[in-house]
């Protein structure tokens, strides 16, 4: 039998010496017992006490005595120097400088005086795992204690969290007769000033002892924290949040220590290694003991426990066990995550439960000061979080619900699309339908000219000229392929065209331009710029690669750079819109909307010094489509790039050209938030969701077109709008709630009554209503353009007959329309 030890040898309460012991060999045994079917009963029994007495012995080993100074969790344990003292006078075991040997087979030939001594330890043992308060008799080994067994029957590795007297009777059902073993003796690092779990106890789902627990307990004030339970839960109660108010409020409020980002391991560590590693506990054991606590009592609808929190080591002993995190009501999980036990970001793994990890979390916010009260009202139900794990969000407290509009048809390419569009700005949506509206006789047209997202890392060189001869080492074609070869193969769609290198005295920032499929593409990129560095550093060793981003990428921030070069599609799109449609549709001329356009997109822009922004209101378009279709929002800023040009065309220069160029919309129908169930029905609707099989890239491609042309339709309708001096009305009219005005009307129509009763109020709030009422219709009045005052109603060239019942005079009348959503006679919008 080979047992080793490694362990603190306690002497009067004070760590004496450390004995590593490892006895030789026990083949024999090992050969004859290596199946569990064919050892004899009475060996069994014999290997089974020698494991008991050895098991207790070990507790004498127990290392936290040895920072206690007093032997608090086994007062009535013998001196271990005197039990090892007897067992080597008796020749169970002898000691050899550092090793400890066990006589296995003296153990097994017991004589009568042999008897006694292992009587005794054995009645210890017995009442050890038998009449030792409960408590005790699970405290842990030591926290990295394990027991191997080094035969080829099997292995097992137990983690601590499981006295010694459990440990041995796990072991024996299991490895220890007949079995050569390693006894569970190990070092253990515990002191009073860490109490907190270890990344590798964490990993192990190891449990704290009682001393440590009651440390934490302090140090994180759960007691406090309890207290907090109710007062958190009347705050995140509400009708749809789920969350019931099972205990009544104690009226104590202490602010807790815990972050919802407080974590300092790595993201792996609650799920890890368990499978089978980790001894469990029963459940029934464990239930029982629950029962035994009688704390609280389990909600037989949710299958939870509720009502006072357990104690926290209570708690990880039934998160340990099987389906344990089940019974362990949301407050219990809640001290878990305050004691760093879970990390509050990894709280659907923990719990096993997308939406409870969610819903504990916003708990939990709820506990902070600043957030109380603010989320009952984000929902967070109803939602597949599958899909969001890992991929596009972290800390998850719900979602936010963004209208989606929907705009079009719109005429592209001889196609008909409906453009979705999430926005909370109202006359957004309006205005991009009626810009689709109005290219519905002739349509747009659009093509995709340049193609290739960047990536462009800055390495640093020794001096300039070394940094020049790099520059034009990948200018040379040989070297370009050795690269993209490199580049290419980090992914099957991701495809490198073109290095373009920048220098600026040692610095080079090699921008990578690359084709990636139906992917927007930074990830890809990304992975292949890494990927493609390796080869320029094993030509140029002294190269520094200080970033993979050096911002001549450049991603989600203005610069030239894509505007001149362009990145992801870039986009032309056209239309001409006939004269009667600029007229009646869009309440202008085509002579004022080119005149505008030059004076507001061309000119107005270049004066301030704007970089890509030749345009009225491409983001706007770019944003909500993006936010509805899965994008990454933030490259809004670049994806805006947009000049847009108006001429007059026709045999009279009556109807109208319009055409936006947009060099840098970076976009994908794959990867990001295009997996999201919603945002995946919003490409579906434009009929390019995910991936292209037949041609990779060509949905992106579509879905920069549709971006283009739904762009081209609002920017025709915003600049009608400014052009007619309908901008103001309109946004009074779809981007202000009507409540709201009614709230502040009623609140007028009180004060009015109040001077109408001889009331003195304010000078600043006893404008009249037909003064401010005036001033507004007036101001608007004057902003009106003339053609579209003197505009005659025509027959639409596309047909519609509701065009033609349309009158100006009651459709676009500045006055009464301004005095319908203006009914607020302190009215400042002038
Ligand atoms: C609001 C309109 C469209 C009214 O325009 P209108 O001509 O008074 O409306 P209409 O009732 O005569 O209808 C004309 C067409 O508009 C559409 N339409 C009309 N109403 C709706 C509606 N409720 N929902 C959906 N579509 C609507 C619809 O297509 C309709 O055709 P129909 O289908 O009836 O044959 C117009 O006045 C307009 O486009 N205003 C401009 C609003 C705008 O573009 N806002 C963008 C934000 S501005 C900003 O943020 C940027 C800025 C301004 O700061 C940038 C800069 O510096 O320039
Ligand atoms: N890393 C960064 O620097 C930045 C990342 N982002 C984020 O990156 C994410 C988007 O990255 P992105 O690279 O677009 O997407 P992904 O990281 O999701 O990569 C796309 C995946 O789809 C696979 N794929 C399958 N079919 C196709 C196809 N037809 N065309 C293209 N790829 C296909 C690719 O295969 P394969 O593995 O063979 O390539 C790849 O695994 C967004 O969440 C965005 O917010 C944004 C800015 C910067």
């Amino acid at each position: 039998m080979s047992i080793s030890v490694t362990s603190y040898y306690k002497r009067n309460g004070v760590c004496a010496r450390r004995r590593k012991s490892s006895v030789t060999s026990m083949k024999s045994v090992s050969k004859s017992y290596s199946s569990p079917n064919n050892y004899p009963l009475s060996y069994g029994f014999r290997g089974l006490f020698l494991m008991a007495v050895v098991s207790y012995y070990s507790r004498a080993f127990y290392p936290i005595e040895e920072h206690n100074g007093v032997n608090t969790i086994f007062p009535s344990k013998p001196n271990a120097d005197s039990i090892f003292g007897t067992l080597e006078a008796y020749g169970f075991i002898s000691f050899n400088g550092t090793k400890i040997t066990v006589d296995a087979f003296r153990w097994i030939s017991i004589s009568v005086d042999q008897l006694v001594v292992l009587s005794v330890a054995a009645a210890l043992t017995v009442r050890y795992l038998f009449f030792d308060d409960k408590a005790d008799g699970f405290r842990t080994v030591s926290e990295e204690s394990t027991i191997t067994t080094t035969t080829t029957v099997n292995t097992v590795y137990m983690d601590s969290g499981i006295s010694a007297g459990a440990t041995t009777a796990q072991t024996l059902t299991n490895n220890v007769i007949g079995i050569t073993a390693c006894a569970p003796l190990s070092s253990a690092n515990i002191t009073t000033s860490a109490p907190v779990p270890t990344p590798s106890q964490r990993r192990r789902k190891m449990p704290v002892n009682a001393k440590e627990i009651e440390i934490l307990l302090n140090r994180n004030k759960l007691c406090e924290a309890k207290n907090n339970m109710s007062d958190y839960q009347d705050t995140c109660s509400s009708p749809d949040s789920g969350i019931s108010k099972s205990r009544p409020s104690s009226g104590s409020v202490t602010p807790i220590t815990f972050s919802i980002g407080d974590h300092s391991e790595s993201d792996d560590e609650v799920d890890s290694e368990d499978s089978g590693l980790t001894m469990k506990t029963e459940n029934a054991e464990t239930q029982t003991m629950s029962e035994n606590l009688n704390l609280s009592r389990k909600d037989e609808t949710s299958g939870r426990w509720t009502g006072t929190p357990r104690p926290l080591e209570d708690c990880i002993t039934l998160y340990h066990s099987d389906d344990g995190v089940k019974q362990l009501s949301d407050e219990e999980v809640i001290n878990l995550v305050n004691a760093k036990y879970i990390p509050a970001y990894q709280l659907e793994k923990a719990v096993q439960d997308l939406e409870r990890g969610v819903a504990i979390r916003r708990k939990l916010s709820c506990m902070q000061k600043d957030v109380k009260g603010a989320t009952p009202d984000i929902p967070y139900k109803n939602y597949d979080y599958t899909m969001v794990q890992g991929a596009c969000c972290e800390n998850v407290i719900g979602y936010i619900p963004i209208p989606v509009g929907i705009a079009g048809p719109l005429k592209m390419d001889g196609k008909l699309h409906y453009v979705p569009m999430a926005t909370t700005e109202g006359c957004l949506v309006a205005s991009t339908n009626r810009g689709c509206r109005a290219f519905m006789p002739n349509g747009v047209r659009t093509r995709v000219v340049h193609e290739g997202m960047s990536r462009a890392p800055v390495v640093r060189f020794p001096d300039a000229m070394r940094a020049a001869e790099a520059m034009l080492w990948l200018g040379e074609s040989e070297n370009f392929e050795e690269v993209k070869q490199r580049f290419d193969a980090s992914s099957r769609f991701a495809r490198l065209t073109k290095i373009h290198p920048r220098i600026a005295g040692r610095y080079l920032f090699v921008r990578f331009v690359a084709k990636t499929g139906d992917a927007m593409g930074m990830n890809m990129i990304s992975k292949g710029t890494e990927m493609a560095l390796q080869v320029l550093q094993n030509h140029f060793h002294d190269m520094e690669i200080l970033a993979l981003s050096g911002n001549v990428c450049t991603d989600k921030k203005p610069s030239a750079i894509n505007w001149l070069e362009g990145r992801g599609k870039s986009v032309v799109s056209e239309a001409i819109v006939p004269a009667n449609v600029v007229e009646n549709v869009l309440k202008t001329t085509t002579a004022a909307l080119v005149e505008l356009n030059i004076a507001k997109n061309l000119v107005g822009s270049a004066a301030a010094g704007s970089i890509g922004g030749f345009n009225a209101h491409a983001a706007n378009i770019v944003t909500a489509i993006y936010i509805a279709c899965g994008q990454d929002p933030a490259q809004n800023v670049c994806s805006s790039n947009c000049m847009t040009i108006m001429e007059p065309s026709g045999v009279d220069g009556r109807d109208l050209f319009i055409s936006c160029t947009m060099p840098s919309i970076e976009c994908g129908t794959i990867g990001g938030g295009t997996i999201l169930p919603p945002q995946a029905a919003c490409l579906e609707m434009l009929g390019v969701k995910g991936a292209n099989t037949v041609n990779p890239g060509e949905n992106a491609r579509t879905f920069a077109r549709i971006v283009s042309a739904a762009v081209l339709a609002g920017e025709l309708s915003l600049m009608s709008a400014l052009a007619a001096g309908h901008l103001v009305r309109s946004h009074l009219k779809h981007n202000r709630s009507a409540t709201l005005l009614s709230a502040i009307a009623l609140e007028q129509q009180a004060a009015n009554t109040k001077i109408a009763s001889g009331t003195t109020i304010p000078d600043s709030q006893s404008h009249t209503s037909t003064t401010s009422s005036d001033k507004v219709a007036q101001s608007i009045k004057s902003n009106l353009a003339p053609v579209s005052s003197s505009a005659t109603l025509k027959p639409d060239s596309a047909g519609s007959g509701d065009m033609i019942k349309r009158s100006l005079s009651s459709k676009s009348s500045p006055v009464i329309t301004t005095m319908e959503f203006l009914s607020v006679p302190d009215c400042k919008q002038t």
